[in-house]
């Protein structure tokens, strides 16, 4: 399953914040996105990942084939861990959650409701969703946003077993993983300020 983004042009608020990006992720690959803060990489993720569209370039994905986890959780509240992991198990066609409760050491944490656990406890349950999505392409923004050194340890080693099976990542993160990586660096993309006002570019379904 690979990932192909070519001459990419992304824009926030009828803005284009980033123009002419390309890459590609080869099964097994993981591509960090770098950039300060405000550039455009959460915009760029987003696009990529098909929640909003591109201003211009393509981004072709076999169907299917792409997984986002980014700083919304996006939890059911009212639904324990265990349900959450299931209804989203569900929603992809899977059924076993076992490996997701696993790798996230949520095992204490099945009957608790979501809306009653802390802030990396959320985290931990919305990225061991990705595991019960059997998607190939996992797209992630700020992933470790709220964990702890050992959940962000189990967050790395989720990462490293899902690149050794074929799977691949695009991640934006200002932390060292530990993974083997390739890096883009977003800044030589950056839009030339106020040159591009989008007209007819309609975010507003976002
Ligand atoms: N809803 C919005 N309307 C208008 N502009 C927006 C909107 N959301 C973000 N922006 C602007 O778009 C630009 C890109 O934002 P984006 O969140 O993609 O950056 P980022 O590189 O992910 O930043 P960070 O590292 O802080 O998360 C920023 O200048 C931001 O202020």
């Amino acid at each position: 399953m690979v990932l192909r983004v070519k001459n990419l042009s992304v824009a926030r608020g009828g803005v284009a914040v980033l123009e002419g990006v390309s890459f590609t992720l080869a099964p097994s690959d993981a591509l960090v996105v770098k950039g300060p803060n405000g550039i455009g990489k959460t915009t760029l993720l987003r696009t990529v990942a098909g929640l909003q569209p591109a201003f211009k370039g393509t981004v072709e994905a076999p169907e299917d084939s792409l997984a986002y986890a980014a700083h919304s959780d996006g939890l059911k509240s009212m639904l324990s861990v265990a349900e959450n992991l299931e209804f989203w198990a569900h929603v992809f066609g899977q059924k076993d959650i076992t490996q997701a409760v696993d790798a996230f050491d949520l095992s204490d944490l099945r009957n608790r409701l979501a809306g009653s656990l802390s802030a990396g406890q959320k985290r931990r349950l919305g990225l061991a969703r990705l595991l019960v999505t059997a998607r190939p392409i996992w797209i992630l923004d700020e992933p470790t946003v709220s964990l702890d050194t050992a959940s962000v340890a189990l967050f790395a080693q989720a990462v490293q077993r899902h690149l050794s099976s074929g799977g691949s990542a695009l991640l934006a993160t200002h932390i060292d993983l530990g993974l083997q990586a390739n890096i883009l660096d977003v800044g030589p993309f950056k839009a030339v300020a106020g040159a591009t006002a989008i007209s007819g570019y309609d975010e507003a379904f976002l």
